[in-house]
């Protein structure tokens, strides 16, 4: 929402953020608990311009609203329901319970509890913490206008040879020997973005958020890592982000595009030469100091052509 008004053109959006909200939901006839905490964020489009301008709220819906309505919806779900859903379930509330509302934009991070295995076998109320999150960000529109998103955080992965960096450019600054042996390491993040695009066309069940999130997060691993044996050869960050999002596009019609955060987190070789000593450490690919920062940032989107841009 903007106005140009005394020579000032305000944009603005307000919203709750960070409400944190956990689910249970008991199974029936003393059937498996399932688990969710979801950490929710909700930004509003709404014609509150008043507000700024001339200190009348009266257009302003309250973000204590906001936050008191995400335990109030998590209340109604009787039912299990994934993250995207229930940011699909909250946008339409938003937009269309509130006359002044144009859009609403809710983002939630899934803490990754992950039901744990006694003796192998699945525990029917107990969960232990994974690592990497899931995430989602769904914009609904007054009028149904829809934009969902998933995606995840901090898929920690490495491999310890299969890669190599070589044939870059070299000038005086340059140090970086070229190599065809080094360890790979980063941290994943990842976003895509479904094809539906108003709240009438979202399929139903079967289509199911929770397990696409987990087929997505298979086919970037299988990607990254290559068959179990041998791998697969990566010349860089940059073509391995490429096959990754590649394969996600090929192999999930539903999405349109996608896009990959993914750091290089550096393994340094590691030589202890000494003076007077003779050499106490010399690297043979096999110790490494782990490095965090600095770190290379290769980020890149791709979208499937012909998409519904
Ligand atoms: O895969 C890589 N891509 C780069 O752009 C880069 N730059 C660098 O120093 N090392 C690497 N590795």
């Amino acid at each position: 929402m903007a106005r140009d008004g005394e020579g000032v053109k305000l944009e603005q959006v307000h919203g709750k953020g960070r409400v944190r909200v956990a689910r249970v939901w008991r199974g029936e006839n003393g059937g498996p608990h399932h688990f969710v905490e979801w950490n929710v964020s909700i930004s509003l489009l709404s014609d509150c311009l008043p507000a700024y301008f001339a200190g009348d709220n009266l257009n302003i819906v309250a973000t204590d609203t906001m936050k008191n309505t995400v335990y109030a919806k998590a209340k109604e779900c009787s039912q299990l329901l994934s993250a995207e859903e229930f940011g699909i379930l909250l946008g339409k509330h938003f937009s269309s319970f509130y006359p002044v509302v144009s859009a609403a934009i809710v983002s939630i991070v899934e803490k990754p509890w992950e039901r744990v295995l006694i003796n192998d076998q699945p525990h029917s109320h107990g969960f232990k913490l994974g690592s990497e999150k899931h995430t989602t960000e769904v914009t609904v529109k007054k009028g149904g206008g829809l934009l969902v998103k998933s995606g995840i955080e901090g898929l920690a992965v490495l491999k310890t040879t299969q890669s190599g960096f070589e044939g870059f450019v070299r000038d005086r600054y340059t140090m970086l020997p070229e190599t065809r042996e080094r360890m790979l390491a980063t941290e994943v993040s990842a976003s895509w973005r479904y094809s539906f695009s108003n709240v009438t066309s979202v399929p139903g069940k079967p289509f199911c958020y929770m397990q696409r999130y987990l087929d997505v997060k298979k086919v970037l691993c299988d990607t990254f890592f290559g068959p179990p044996k041998d791998g697969v050869y990566s010349p860089s960050v940059q073509n391995t982000l490429y096959l990754m999002g590649e394969a996600v596009l090929s192999r999930f019609s539903v999405i349109d595009s996608i896009q990959l955060r993914m750091p290089n987190l550096h393994f340094l070789p590691v030589n202890l030469p000494t003076k007077d000593n003779p050499i106490i450490v010399k690297f043979d690919d096999d110790v490494y100091m782990p490095t965090d920062e600095p770190h290379g940032t290769i980020q890149a989107t791709l979208t499937r052509p012909l998409s519904k841009l």
